[in-house]
């Protein structure tokens, strides 16, 4: 009789790697409307509608209306309108240019509406992302969903959660709800924040159950590569949104645009997962077959409560877990304010703003794989935190200096931080699995993911209000003329500070507990 050893589908190099695809793909749209706002922060916080001339320049039209009417005085004022100004038309307007008053003429390249909303109200909006994974504990039932019910229905509960979040803010932004609020609250951020409140809760779900069906395919093999994959995919996400989404709204004169091109990629991103799960059923099957072949009979013990003991009462568990919160809140809020910050501090035009803090991710999607490869090959990994950590805080301060404000010095800190920014996600994810057991995994990952969520709720809460009562300027008038980024970098920068101490301190804990977090991932 031919002797044949029953192999699992993810022995098969093919299957794996193809059901990492299909999973990473899903994370990538999620990740894409994370931040699909993020460099609109200057358009949502303007009030009226922003004239932009094909020499990269803006004025609010208001402003340039009134410019105009200076110069053309009595004949033009009839005729001009907002209505009047569309895109190619040629205008003159009085401006001051070095100090004194000249007639400047430039072409309208487009007309986009602003939607008014202070920085404070932008800070909530931003932050809503984590409001009911944090205060209604949704991440941390997705944990117990995800070990009681399984990577298949939690994968699709989720990203269908995603699709219908997106398309909620996608509606907020596009209507017109005139003066209306809610609690005293501008209704469309409130709209806008709930339906990036429900998306938020399936993006985190997602994370958690990626991970796993990573762990489920690539435990003992290829791990952190995986991960670190799933992680640069998922980051293709992030710079895109940021390097597209402010040119697509300027080209489109509407906010609403480049998230409607989200959430259809959020439906597609659905779509994939329902073909993940075709591949996830006959993966069981093939466990199964290969357990009965090796007359295993025993079924792995299901989860219980008391397992969340052993994940509670683990030191190293909560460093990991206290690591993720300030690394996670010293970057992914920061990128909510950095295009914002390009444009008023680095002085980069507005149209180029958004690709220096897509720099940061696309750094990342070359520099994950391969210190998740350094991390399975040779290990180091708590060392790979405390150095990411370091290099978190520098970045900060640098940017909180207010000196050396040149466009290039904002491109190298990026790039530094960039490479804090694959150092510390590519060792911290993989070192999960070798404090936690596969079976308690994901309800551990939930936890981390809950108490990071703190951060991504609360900190872009505080740093819009810091902006908004701290950083901003005004002239006489009462018009905003600038920002001083001092005080929110300042911030950014002690989150980095706390990271540095805790990885220090996870290092002395491997050390006494011998997690292994030091060692290679890969058998030989
Ligand atoms: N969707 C953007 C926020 C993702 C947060 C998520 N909990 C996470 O930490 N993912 C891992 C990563 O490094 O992006």
């Amino acid at each position: 009789m031919k002797e044949q050893i029953q192999k699992k589908l993810s022995d098969s190099k093919a299957a794996r790697w193809t059901a990492l695809i299909i999973v990473s793909f899903t994370m990538m749209c999620g990740y894409f409307l994370t931040d699909v706002m993020s460099p609109l922060e200057n358009l949502l916080t303007t009030r009226g509608s922003v004239a932009y001339f094909t020499d990269d320049t803006s004025v609010p039209t208001d402003s340039l209306l009134a410019k105009m009417e200076l110069l053309a005085a009595d004949e033009a004022s009839p005729s001009l309108t907002v209505e009047s100004l569309e895109k190619g038309l040629q205008v003159q307007y009085l401006d001051c240019v070095d100090g004194n008053q000249q007639v400047v003429e430039k072409t309208v390249a487009t007309i986009a509406s602003g939607e008014g909303w202070s920085s404070t109200e932008y800070g909530f909006f931003s932050g809503s992302y984590g409001y009911i994974n944090v205060f209604l504990l949704m991440l941390f039932f997705g944990g117990l969903i995800l070990d009681k019910m399984g990577i298949r229905f939690t994968g699709i509960l989720s990203s269908g959660l995603m699709f219908a979040g997106a398309l909620i803010k996608w509606y907020a932004l596009a209507s017109d709800f005139g003066d209306a609020t809610f609690l005293g609250m501008n209704l469309q951020v409130v709209v806008a924040s709930l339906g990036f409140s429900i998306f938020g809760v399936g993006c985190e779900i997602s994370g958690i159950t990626v991970s796993k069906v990573i762990v489920k395919w690539f435990a003992g093999k290829e791990l952190a590569l995986a991960m670190g994959l799933q992680v640069a995919m998922a980051r293709i996400g992030t710079a895109v949104a940021l390097g597209v989404s402010l040119p697509v709204a300027r080209m489109m004169g509407e906010v609403s645009y480049p998230v409607l091109f989200g959430a259809i990629t959020l439906c597609i991103g659905f779509l994939c997962y329902l073909v993940y799960c075709v591949m996830d059923k006959k993966e069981d099957a093939s466990v199964q077959a290969a357990r009965q072949e090796a007359g295993e009979t025993a079924e792995e013990e299901g989860f219980k409560m008391s397992d969340l003991k052993l994940i509670f009462c683990s030191k190293g568990f909560w460093l990991i877990t206290l690591l993720c919160l300030m690394f996670y809140a010293g970057v992914f809020p920061f990128l909510k304010f950095a295009t914002k910050l390009m444009i008023f501090k680095y002085n980069v035009p507005e149209s180029f703003a958004g690709l220096i803090p897509a720099l940061l991710p696309f750094g990342t999607i070359l520099l994950t794989p391969v210190f998740g490869t350094l991390y399975d090959r040779i290990g180091r990994g708590a060392t790979l935190m405390i150095i990411g950590s370091v290099m978190l805080t520098v970045v900060h301060v640098l940017f909180a200096l207010p000196v050396m404000n040149y466009w290039w010095f904002a491109v190298v800190v990026m790039v530094i931080l960039g490479i804090a920014f694959s150092l510390v996600p590519s060792a911290m994810w993989p070192s999960v699995p070798k404090i936690i057991p596969m079976k308690q995994l994901g309800s551990a990952y939930a936890i981390i993911f809950y108490i990071q969520n703190i951060g991504l709720a609360m900190v872009p809460l505080l740093i819009g209000w810091v902006i908004n009562d701290f950083a901003t300027q005004y002239n006489e008038a009462g018009v905003v003329t600038g920002y001083n980024y001092t005080v929110p970098m300042t911030i950014f920068a002690l989150f980095g500070a706390c990271a540095i101490l805790i990885s220090l301190m996870l290092r002395q804990e491997d050390a006494k507990k011998h997690y292994g977090l030091e060692e290679a991932n890969m058998k030989k």
